[in-house]
């Protein structure tokens, strides 16, 4: 099935190719995600759906999408099939990844070649063999699409201007990021280089988790403590994810994403023009929510993975989105991205001290609280549990929710009188308003009379057994309450997820391995 893509058209087939009711439903699903109003038919190409054919010998429209046969399909073709329109730079959507499988099931040979050792620093475009390999220098890159994003000079403002000097430190886990947090810290902003640590990457991430959370970042943690640093951020192994952690002030990423989109018009100029609508996870903390509604902007909750953020972001839906995991993110690409959150705090405060000066990282969050309420939050993980365990805790909780009477039954903490009455319990499902699509079975949550929520979830990453994850969330309108250490907060309601769950019983564990 050759094919091809010319801006916003997308050209499938010629030469008479026949596509299947699967492809054909792919090419209008994709062409829906990726705003495409205009479809050209190659010469004599026929789409299976008897819808479509009508369609096309109609000339109509479906859904915006206009359907044209063209003796002239162009674009580049190759063996294989469709050429969608992916170019946003995204994860691949489901659909394509299913059609690439299907083709590795055909493949009959493939060939290698040795390949010299490359001179990475050396920027150009060289050939070897029949190869022709390009060099970028994707951090020089990178660093000038920041400055068009940030405003630089406000950030260099407030780091050399304010008294006493703020302190920063950025830790790359020995990951990627490491030459970006070097020529952004201290080549861009002018900081002295005990800013940054375990800057060079390596293979082996030094042999420790490059994971920016609060039990795998804990160098970053205790220097920050040590030294009363202002300014904490770790980025993880490939630099997608981000943890903001100042001196005794550990942002939640479900806050972060929150505060970023409060802040965004005020203190990064690629908001100036204004943000198109925010999204989260389903289980992030509504945090966010009350952002979007403050600001009158759209809000979307999508299930666990990037992905979902994609379509909403093609069709002008989403500026900016992110996820409980440590993952915050905008339109500028469509991935997370962990440096970007990190200059988007840096922004922050350097905005907030111009209305405050000193402001620190715990200052921004409690003027959020007091304005919006605090959405307490943690999540526990449970690693390298026996799958058949954690699948048997939840096809219990399953249960549970089927039985008429779990709704409007109320759930006793186990070391206090405190009590959660059950207001809805369900299975999250999602269809994408951009594409129809519908995602099922994505984390089963009982949602509470008070607004608190629970949800318990099967990790779709974790390398050996299941991981159980346990999301919590309370919302609080209570000033006293603001201050408290969150599991102080969750306590309660941690003990009524563990009682309904009865995860002990299924899974053998008493206790989780990461707490956030
Ligand atoms: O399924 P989990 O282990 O909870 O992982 C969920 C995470 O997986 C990947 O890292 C995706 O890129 C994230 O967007 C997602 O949040």
């Amino acid at each position: 099935m050759p094919g091809g893509s010319q801006g916003k058209t997308i050209v499938v087939g010629g030469d008479g190719r026949y596509f299947s009711p699967e492809a054909t439903q792919i090419i209008l699903r994709l062409a829906a995600g990726n705003g495409i109003k205009h479809i050209i038919l190659g010469k004599d190409a026929i789409l299976s759906t008897p819808a479509v054919s009508a369609l096309i010998r109609s000339h109509k429209t479906d859904g915006g999408i206009l359907l044209t046969a063209s003796h002239n399909p162009g674009g580049p073709e190759n063996d294989f099939g469709i050429k969608f329109n992916i170019s946003n730079g995204g994860p691949a959507p489901e659909d394509v990844t299913n059609s690439i499988y299907k083709i590795t099931e055909t493949i009959s040979e493939y060939k290698s070649m040795n390949l010299p050792d490359l001179d990475l620093s050396k920027i150009g475009e060289f050939n070897h063999g029949p190869l022709k390999v390009t060099i970028v220098d994707s951090v020089s890159n990178y660093v000038s699409l920041l400055k068009e994003i940030f405003d630089f000079g406000m950030i260099k403002n407030w780091l050399h201007h304010t008294t006493p000097k703020p302190t920063v430190l950025f830790d790359a886990l020995n990951g990627v990021t490491g030459p970006y947090g070097r020529a952004i810290f201290v080549d861009e902003l002018g900081l002295s280089e005990d800013s940054i640590q375990n800057c060079v990457p390596k293979p082996d991430f030094g042999g420790h988790h490059p994971d920016p959370n609060l039990t795998y970042a804990h160098e970053l943690v205790e220097a920050v403590e040590r030294n009363n640093i202002e300014f904490g951020a770790a980025s993880d192994g490939d630099g997608d994810r981000n943890m903001i952690y100042g001196k005794g002030a550990f942002v939640t990423p479900s806050d972060s994403v929150a505060i970023i989109a409060d802040w965004a018009e005020k203190a990064i100029p690629y908001f100036k023009s204004g943000v198109k609508g925010l999204a989260r996870s389903m289980p992030t903390s509504g945090a966010i929510d009350l952002v979007a509604k403050d600001k009158g902007l759209e809000c979307f909750e999508v299930p666990t993975g990037w992905k979902f953020f994609g379509n909403l972001m093609d069709a002008g839906r989403l500026s900016i989105c992110g996820e409980e995991s440590f993952g915050t993110g905008s339109d500028h690409i469509r991935e997370k991205d962990g440096v970007w959150a990190i200059v988007a705090w840096l922004s922050i405060l350097a905005a907030a001290n111009k209305e405050q000066p000193g402001a620190g990282i715990n200052d921004v969050l409690m003027k959020h609280w007091k304005k919006y309420g605090r959405s307490f939050f943690s999540r526990y993980d449970y690693e390298e549990c026996e799958s058949e365990g954690a699948e048997a805790m939840m096809s219990h909780l399953r249960k549970l929710f089927a039985d008429s009477s779990f709704v409007g039954s109320t759930l006793k903490a186990s070391s206090s009188d405190t009590s959660f009455k059950v207001a809805e319990a369900d299975d999250f499902s999602y269809t994408d308003p951009i594409d129809g699509s519908v995602s099922k079975k994505q984390g089963l949550y009982i949602k509470f009379t008070d607004g608190s929520r629970v949800i318990f979830r099967l990790s779709g990453t974790g390398s050996s057994g299941a991981t159980v994850r346990l999301y919590v969330e309370k919302y609080s309108k209570n000033e006293s309450e603001y201050g408290l250490d969150a599991q102080v907060g969750l306590k309660p309601l941690i003990e009524v997820a563990l009682g309904v769950s009865k995860l002990k019983e299924y899974t053998g564990r008493d206790k989780p391995d990461v707490i956030t």
